[in-house]
């Protein structure tokens, strides 16, 4: 069986995949995340979870299956990543709230020079926030290291009124295409 490696600093990912019980090992490997211009939001995470595995494959032998991913929320057309301080965050939750908004994640899979991405798509509905319930969420940290400033295993279930698509998907690894990646590379047993 290949050596599993996990190309990626979010503990969110680590979490997920060890959710499939699988073996692996992190190689934390930081890209340039910013759009190119005019770049469609599919192509910008398929293009960076693609970028993430190919780096840390870089480093490790061709006998390595390599994992990266990448996660936005995507509002009228407009990326959103994660917020640089907290009064983008709080922007970002304004313009999110009463609104459906989509998240895309994708994972890619890089091995002995081969690769394969796949895109997982979410709508998301907030119900509306107050001010106050804004700031209060902004206090506790949360926002700041998330795509689109929230965290739908955190506190930010409570603002989620619909989902319809990948819960683990929104959380930053699709699992279902995760699983279907690792089964082609004989990571994951299906017979
Ligand atoms: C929307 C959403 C995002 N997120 C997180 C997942 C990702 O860690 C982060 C999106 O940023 P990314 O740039 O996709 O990932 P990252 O920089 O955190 O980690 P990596 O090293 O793999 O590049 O937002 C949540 O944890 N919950 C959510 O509900």
């Amino acid at each position: 069986m290949p050596q599993l490696v996990l190309a990626s600093t979010s503990p969110r990912r680590r979490e997920l995949l060890a959710q499939l019980g699988v073996n692996f090992e992190v190689l934390a490997m930081a890209v340039d995340e910013q759009p190119l211009p005019g770049e469609l939001a599919a192509d910008h995470v398929c293009r960076l979870a693609l970028a993430k595995a190919r780096a840390a494959a870089a480093q490790l032998g061709p006998q390595a299956c390599v994992l990266g991913a990448d996660t936005v929320v995507v509002l009228d057309g407009e990326i959103f990543g994660k917020p640089v301080d907290r009064d983008a965050a709080a922007a970002m939750l304004r313009r999110l709230s009463g609104h459906t908004h989509t998240v895309l994640s994708a994972v890619a899979r890089v091995q002995g020079g081969a690769h394969v991405v796949r895109l997982s798509e979410s709508e998301v509905t907030f119900r509306t926030l107050s001010p106050a319930e804004i700031a209060a969420y902004c206090d506790t940290g949360e926002p700041l290291d998330k795509a689109g400033a929230y965290a739908i295993q955190g506190r930010a279930a409570a603002f989620i009124r619909h989902l319809e698509g990948s819960y683990s998907g929104v959380m930053g690894l699709p699992l279902f295409e995760t699983a279907d990646l690792l089964a082609g590379a004989g990571v994951l047993v299906r017979d």
